[in-house]
C-alpha cells in the first residue's frame, strides 16, 4: 500500500498556515516557521495566534522551526513566505528538496530588483521542479473559519494541477485547475494594487459609483498588462483576475485595501505598513509593475497613481484628481 502524500508548507503567516490546514484535512502535513515559538504553539496549542487569534488549527497539522527538516519531507512543496523572502528561504534548502517534487507559490508580488514572479524565483532556485500556484479570491480568515471560497491551482501541466487538487480540496474550499500559469499569477499580483487604490477611495470617502470605477478601470489595466506579457485575458474574468479583484478591493480584511486607507488617513507608508503588521505585497510591487508597464508600453493610470503616494511623491487626494485628468478613451482600448 502507497503512503499518504507530505506536503510541506513554508511560512507560517496568516496565508501558510491556513494553507496548511486545509491540506491536513486530507493528508499528513507539516509547517515550517522560521519561529521556534509559533512552531511550539502550533504543535501544542493548535493555534497560530499571532496570525490567526484563537481559531483552532487541525489536529494532523505539525510543525517545525527546522527548515532542512520540512525540504527533505516534502513530496508537495508550498512556499508562504512574502515574495521578497522566496529567494532567501529556498537558498537554504536547494540541495535538500527530492527530485520531482511540485512546488506551488501561494504569493502576491514580485522579487524586488529581479522583477521575477514567484514561480520563476522559484524555478530559479529549485530547477527541474515542476512549479504552479494556487491563488484566487482567499481572505486568509475567511477560510480559516471555514466559510465557502475557491482557489485555482495553475499548472503548466495540467496532469500536475489535477494530482494537486484534491490535496487541498474540502466540501468548502473548491479548486479549479488554470495552465495559464503567468495569466493566474499577474491576477493576483496587480490586484494588491488596485486594492491600495480601492481603500484609499474608501478612506477619502468617495462614493460606490467611484469605487466601481476603480475596480473596473483597474481590472482592465490588469488584463492590458497581462496579455502585452503573454497571458490568456480570459484568465482575468475568473477567480484569479476579477474574483480576487473584488475580494481584495471590498474586503475589511485586505492588508492592501487596508494600506491604502491608512495612507487616506495621513500615514506615511511606512507608518502603515507598521501599523499592519503584516505583508501588504502591493506596496512593495507598485514600484516594479510600473517599470514593467514602461517595459511592455503599456497605460496603467490608476497602477501610476499607487506607485506615485507609496513614492511620497504624491498625497492620496492628489492621486485621485490626477486621475480625474485622464483622458476617456475606447473602453476597450485606452486608459
Ligand atoms: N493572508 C491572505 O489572506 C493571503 C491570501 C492569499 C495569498 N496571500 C499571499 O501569501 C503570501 C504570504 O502572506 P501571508 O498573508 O501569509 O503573510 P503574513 O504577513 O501573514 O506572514 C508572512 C510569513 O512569512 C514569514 N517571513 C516574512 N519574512 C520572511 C523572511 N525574510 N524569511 C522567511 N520568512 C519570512 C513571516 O515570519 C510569516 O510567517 C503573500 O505573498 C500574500 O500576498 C495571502
Ligand atoms: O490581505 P491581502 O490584501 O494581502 O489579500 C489577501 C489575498 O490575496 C486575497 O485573496
Amino acid at each position: 500500500m502507497s503512503r499518504p502524500v507530505q506536503v510541506v508548507v513554508l511560512g507560517a503567516g496568516s496565508w501558510g498556515t491556513t494553507v496548511a490546514g486545509l491540506a491536513a484535512h486530507n493528508t499528513p502535513t507539516l509547517l515550517w516557521s522560521r519561529s521556534s515559538a509559533a512552531a511550539e504553539e502550533i504543535n501544542t496549542e493548535r493555534r497560530n495566534s499571532r496570525y490567526l487569534g484563537d481559531r483552532e488549527l487541525p489536529a494532523g497539522l505539525r510543525a517545525t522551526d527546522d527548515i532542512i527538516e520540512a525540504a527533505r519531507a516534502a513530496d508537495v512543496l508550498v512556499v508562504g513566505v512574502p515574495s521578497h523572502a522566496i529567494r532567501s528561504t529556498l537558498s537554504e534548502i536547494s540541495n535538500e528538496v527530492r527530485a520531482w517534487v511540485p512546488v506551488l507559490s501561494l504569493a502576491k508580488g514580485l522579487e524586488p530588483g529581479t522583477r521575477q514572479r514567484p514561480t520563476e524565483v522559484i524555478a530559479e532556485c529549485l530547477p527541474g521542479h515542476p512549479v504552479g500556484l494556487l491563488a484566487g479570491p482567499n481572505i486568509a480568515r475567511e477560510i480559516a473559519d471555514g466559510m465557502a471560497a475557491a482557489a485555482v491551482v495553475a499548472t503548466q501541466d495540467d496532469r500536475v494541477a489535477s494530482a494537486l487538487q484534491p490535496l487541498f480540496a474540502s466540501s468548502v474550499f473548491r479548486v479549479y485547475r488554470n495552465t495559464d500559469v503567468l495569466g493566474c499569477e499577474l491576477g493576483g499580483v496587480l490586484k494588491n494594487i488596485v486594492a491600495i487604490a480601492s481603500g484609499m477611495a474608501d478612506g477619502l470617502g468617495v462614493g460606490d459609483n467611484t469605487r466601481a470605477m476603480v475596480l473596473a478601470r483597474g481590472l482592465a489595466e490588469m488584463t492590458r498588462l497581462g496579455e502585452a506579457m503573454g497571458a490568456d485575458p480570459r484568465t482575468f474574468a475568473g477567480l484569479t483576475g476579477v474574483g480576487d479583484l473584488i475580494a481584495t478591493c471590498m474586503s475589511p480584511a485586505s492588508r492592501n485595501r487596508r494600506v491604502g486607507e491608512a495612507l487616506a488617513r495621513g500615514l506615511t507608508v511606512e507608518q502603515a505598513v507598521a501599523e499592519l503588521g503584516q505583508v501588504a505585497e502591493g506596496v512593495k510591487t507598485a514600484p516594479t509593475v510600473m517599470e514593467l508597464a514602461r517595459d511592455f508600453d503599456v497605460e496603467m493610470p490608476i497602477a501610476a497613481e499607487v506607485e506615485a503616494v507609496v513614492a511620497g511623491r504624491r498625497t492620496p487626494a492628489d492621486a485621485y484628481r490626477g486621475l480625474r485628468k485622464v483622458a476617456p478613451g475606447d473602453e476597450h482600448d485606452m486608459a
